[in-house]
């Protein structure tokens, strides 16, 4: 039985660790096209509406994913999801002083997921607002209620992954994908959930191994010029492809892929559906896409 309402409001941001920080800074800015800002301990914020920020890049001696950031109402919530989580045998960890002022949040908590994924759950944003005018002057992202995108984790334990998120922090299923790569290649199920904002997907598990720590992160323009504008920034940096223009099937997103600094892969998209929780049935979806994204470009 899944929980009547997700307990989460939106995934408000994510961490990816980086061994040269200027490397996100030109990528942000030039490629994104989000504002950066420095953030404490040699860290960087990239800015992509009227919050201090939505990706946090912490300098550290790896280039990956950290966590995910996800969001609650408020206090109430907030105890309701502790609760919960370690309720379900899951241990919740407090943030220090330091880490909630970083994230610029009222309250944080740390955990790990089923499958080995960390998590950083808060509530009450504290950061202040200011106007977001991108470094390219054209780019808005769809953010707001909907927060800051998705994110697609690698979940091996993949039951006990599922359960977690739909069970006990009440993240409703949008769609189900059971993914086949090949011919006679086993199944990889990918299962796209909902918060209680209503984006399609604000969490995808994804049965397959990902050493960078994610599959993909998601970030949502809000015009369609701006991602074929995006892919030719791409394509001038220098930042690698990892799947070709496409729309997909699920959620109707038409987006491109490419590699971050932190070596995940970055989705940058527009046009996605949302879902009304509670309302949504449940769909299983059968291919990719409707047209495009060849992947092959990328994870041959
Ligand atoms: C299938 C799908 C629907 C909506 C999305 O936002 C979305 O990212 C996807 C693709 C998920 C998936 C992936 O990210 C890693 C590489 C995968 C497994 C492929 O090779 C095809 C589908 C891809
Ligand atoms: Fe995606």
């Amino acid at each position: 039985m899944s929980s009547p309402k997700p307990l989460i409001q939106a995934l408000a941001y994510v961490v990816a660790e980086s061994t040269d920080v200027s490397r996100w800074r030109q990528y942000g800015e030039q490629v994104l096209g989000a504002m950066t800002s420095p953030a404490p301990e040699g860290g960087l914020y990239l800015k992509l509406d009227e919050r201090r920020f939505r990706l946090a890049v912490v300098a550290g001696s790896e280039d990956r994913y950290q966590a995910s950031g996800w969001e609650v109402a408020n206090a109430a919530d907030f105890a309701a999801a502790v609760a919960a989580i370690e309720k379900a045998g899951v241990k919740v960890e407090p943030a220090s002083a330091a880490l909630k002022a970083a994230r610029c949040v009222t309250d944080l908590a740390l955990f790990t997921d089923p499958s080995g994924n960390r998590h950083e759950l808060g509530y009450g944003y504290a950061g202040g607002e200011s106007p977001f005018v991108s470094p390219l002057g054209s780019t808005h992202f769809k953010t707001g209620a909907q927060g800051m995108g998705h994110t697609v984790l690698p979940s091996l334990n993949f039951d006990a992954s599922l359960k977690f998120f739909t069970e006990v922090l009440g993240f409703g299923i949008s769609d189900i994908f059971n993914f086949q790569p090949g011919p006679d290649a086993p199944l990889i199920r990918i299962y796209f959930l909902h918060a209680a904002s209503g984006r399609h997907h604000s969490l995808a598990l994804a049965e397959m191994p990902s050493p960078s720590g994610c599959v993909h992160i998601m970030l949502e323009v809000t015009e369609k010029d701006e991602v074929d504008r995006g892919e030719l920034r791409r394509e001038k940096h220098g930042a690698k492809l990892m799947a070709t223009l496409g729309q997909h099937e699920n959620d109707k997103m038409t987006s491109f892929y490419m590699l971050t600094p932190s070596n995940f892969a970055l989705e940058y998209g527009w046009g996605g559906i949302s879902v009304e929780p509670g309302v949504w049935e449940t769909t299983h979806t059968k291919q990719v896409s409707i047209w495009g994204h060849d992947f092959s470009v990328g994870f041959r």
